[in-house]
């Protein structure tokens, strides 16, 4: 296992029974609160792929997003849960792990053909991903990439993503 695997599994605590009873949900927090846990992160995410643009879903993929972009000297564009977005959006709705929600993009987000490298925390069963993709193609942007810090791969979210890169900083 890498350093940076480990760096991971060493600040991502289990939760379990939440959100809902039957999950065990991988708390990111005290990732977030370590500063070479956090720089080791997104030095990680920032060297997988040069891009325009850095795609963060809310809210955790915010976080990790959006200092990506700026070590990348990219853009960031946020997906956000429906409704949260000021001007024209392009939506799709989908099932997660626990639950279902339909998130949006601004329709003008990006330039056509932007290189984009979609952020996001966890890997689940990658019904959030593969809505994020849609949108950023149906927004005429091209998905270099999706990289996450933790994939959980007996949900076999990977198998949803056929035809995508995806990068986990480490699968559990
Ligand atoms: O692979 P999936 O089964 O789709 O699950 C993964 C998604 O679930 C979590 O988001 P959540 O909707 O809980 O939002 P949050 O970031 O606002 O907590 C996580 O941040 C991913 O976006
Ligand atoms: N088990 C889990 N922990 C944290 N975030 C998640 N998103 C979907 N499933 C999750």
């Amino acid at each position: 296992m890498s350093d940076l695997s480990r760096l991971i599994l060493d600040h991502v605590r289990d939760i379990r029974d939440y959100p809902q009873p039957g999950v065990l949900f991988k708390d990111i927090t005290p990732l977030l609160a370590d500063p070479e846990a956090l720089a080791a992160v997104v030095d990680g995410f920032a060297g997988l792929h040069q891009v325009d643009k850095v795609v963060g879903i809310e809210a955790r993929g915010f976080i990790l997003a959006a200092p990506t972009a700026y070590r990348l000297g990219a853009g960031f564009v946020p997906v956000r849960k429906k409704g949260k977005l000021p001007a024209e959006t392009l939506e799709a709705s989908y099932d997660l792990e626990y639950g279902s929600a339909t998130i949006e993009v601004h329709r003008d987000a990006f330039t056509p053909g932007e290189r984009v490298l979609i952020v996001d925390d966890v890997l689940a069963t990658g019904g959030t991903a593969r809505a994020a993709v849609e949108l950023v193609r149906r927004a005429g942007a091209d998905v270099v990439a999706i990289a996450v810090l933790m994939e959980l791969a007996f949900l076999k979210g990977r198998e949803r993503l056929d035809g995508v890169k995806v990068h986990s900083l480490v699968i559990v």
